[in-house]
């Protein structure tokens, strides 16, 4: 099997609000998978469905070759999910936690390795009343992998981690990914799409608007950049599809170094937030991104 995930024709209606207007998306298997989309964009719909924990009007979806809505528990085995939040565990310490959740799967990872994964060695006897966010963020993603899943589905994983802790994570990721895990991320942080993604797929009004590497999303490559440089007592630029030629051009003019140089393509984040404009309400700017916690 190369797919892990095959979506087609998914819908799902809320009342007369189409959240997930036939879609069709396959991830493969073992690759990192980033949805991307602005608030209410039908990420979290679609996950849920695919997860089995929401139902859909129409559409053929298959995880890991079953459909999620008439899987069988062996299937929920191979199965991990990391919430947006978990809570309630306030007076179990994360390791008790993660004993007790390892008890429900066929294969779980020893307790102790999770721990270190996740950075939690050091917190592992403390209530976990007492975590910090990114500490409580981290036990998320623990029970998320206490299971050996061959899918994990991530939720706005990082949210709350200090910049060390999200390296750390993005590590963590990536180990998982090696060891041939199939991700789903959703994520509203560019930056970790860009890092973790083989594949971006962009959503808004429950449509697929863009599909490709974090590196070709929307023709990136094939884009203008801007060349920037001193001369003269100031800043010179010039946009380019041709960007070595100009640089070629300039290193010739000052017969060496290029004073300042710079020459830059437009981001992720410029890509996406131009794929989504059309699709976001002019009178609700703020709902195209989320402004990091
Ligand atoms: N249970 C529900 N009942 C009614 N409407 C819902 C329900 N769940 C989601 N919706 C609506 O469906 C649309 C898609 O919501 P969804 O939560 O899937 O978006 P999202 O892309 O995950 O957004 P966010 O980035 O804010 O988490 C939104 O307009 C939302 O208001």
């Amino acid at each position: 099997m190369t797919e892990a995930i095959r979506i087609r024709g998914l819908r799902k209606t809320y009342g007369t609000h189409r959240a997930v207007d036939d879609l069709d998306l396959d991830v493969r298997a073992g690759e990192v998978f980033s949805l991307l989309g602005p608030n209410g964009a039908g990420k979290t719909t679609t996950v849920e469905i695919l997860e089995g924990f929401r139902s859909r009007d129409a559409g053929d979806v298959s995880v890991l070759g079953t459909d999620p809505h008439r899987a069988p528990r062996a299937w929920r085995d191979r199965i991990g999910i990391v919430l947006q939040s978990t809570g309630g565990l306030d007076l179990l310490t994360p390791r008790e936690v993660l004993r007790s959740a390892a008890k429900s799967y066929r294969r779980p990872r020893d307790v102790d390795e999770v721990l270190d994964l996740t950075g939690l060695t050091a917190k592992a006897d403390d209530r976990t009343v007492g975590l910090s966010g990114g500490q409580r963020r981290r036990l998320d993603v623990a029970l998320g992998i206490v299971g050996r899943p061959d899918l994990l589905f991530l939720d706005e994983p990082t949210t709350g981690f200090d910049p060390q802790a999200r390296r750390d994570f993005w590590g963590l990721i990536r180990s998982l990914a090696h060891d041939g895990t199939t991700i789903l991320l959703t994520t509203h942080y560019l930056d970790e799409a860009e890092h973790l993604a083989d594949r971006v797929g962009v959503i808004a009004a429950g449509r697929l608007l863009a599909l490709d590497t974090p590196a070709a999303l929307g023709g990136r490559q094939g884009a203008e950049a801007t060349v920037s440089w001193e001369e003269g007592g100031e800043r010179r630029t010039r946009r380019t599809t041709t960007p070595t030629t100009e640089v070629s051009a300039l290193a010739a003019r000052f017969a060496g170094e290029v004073p300042g140089l710079t020459v830059t393509r437009p981001s992720l984040e410029d890509t996406y937030l131009s794929l989504i404009a059309p699709h976001v309400d002019a009178a609700d700017p703020v709902a195209a991104t989320e402004v990091p916690a």
